[in-house]
């Protein structure tokens, strides 16, 4: 099975905040165990994903951290990162394998078996499979899934399970029990007082 990290900070670029403050203060506890995937709004210029992307990937660079991008698999080219993320409106996965190439990390959103396998099959290397919980970070998603959900999408498929919405340290437990190899955070770490203390947290519910 591929080898990846097991929590995934999904940046935060809303209006007024600070991604790579967050991403500093993640990678300040978790070094080389952390996955940082480069999300920025749709509403962003390629530039503007370009540019988080250098910055992040500088930081990961320093600690020996994985760096992914979402959506923008050109960018994720040209940062050198180690794959990408794709989900419905984006490239077919089988495509996004094709512009990655064969050894690149690709992740692909699923949230029911049918799509998971059928992803798998086209070339993912690990699945995003959500909204596990309720979100308020990304707008029209479909009713959460919840751990027998992700249960589901695991006895699917064969590649790692990355658990993605609503995720909070109290929900590990029962995400790990559905078969989740790791989960994906955006809001629970960016809205923290103190994200590095939230991501020693978590780590440590991973390890559990
Ligand atoms: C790990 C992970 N899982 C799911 C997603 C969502 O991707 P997608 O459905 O394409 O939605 P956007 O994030 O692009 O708005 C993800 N990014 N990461
Ligand atoms: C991009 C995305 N896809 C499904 S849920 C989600 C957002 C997850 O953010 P949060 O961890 O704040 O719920
Ligand atoms: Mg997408």
């Amino acid at each position: 099975m591929l080898s990846l990290g097991r929590l995934h900070l999904v940046t935060d670029t809303r209006p007024g905040r600070d991604p790579l403050t967050v991403v500093r203060a993640a990678l300040s506890v978790a070094g080389p165990d952390l996955v940082v995937q480069v999300r920025v709004e749709d509403t962003a210029s390629d530039r503007e994903a370009y540019d988080l992307a250098v910055r992040t990937a500088e930081l990961c660079t320093e600690v020996g951290a994985t760096w992914l991008v979402n959506d923008r698999l050109h960018v994720a080219l040209a940062v050198g990162a180690a794959g990408g993320h794709v989900g419905a409106d984006d490239l077919p996965v089988a495509a996004a394998r094709r512009v990655l190439g064969p050894s690149a990390v690709l992740g692909a959103t699923a949230r029911d078996p049918g799509t998971a396998a059928r992803a798998v099959t086209a070339g993912a290397s690990y699945l995003g499979v959500g909204p596990c919980h309720a979100t308020t970070t990304k707008n029209g998603l479909p009713p959460p899934i919840g751990p027998i959900g992700i249960r589901a999408v695991v006895d699917a498929v064969d590649v790692p399970v990355v658990a993605i919405g609503g995720v909070t340290v109290d929900r590990v437990p029962a995400l790990l029990a559905a078969g989740a190899y790791g989960i994906a955070v955006v809001g629970a770490i960016s809205s923290a007082a103190d994200p590095a203390r939230v991501v020693a947290t978590l780590l440590g519910a991973l390890s559990c």
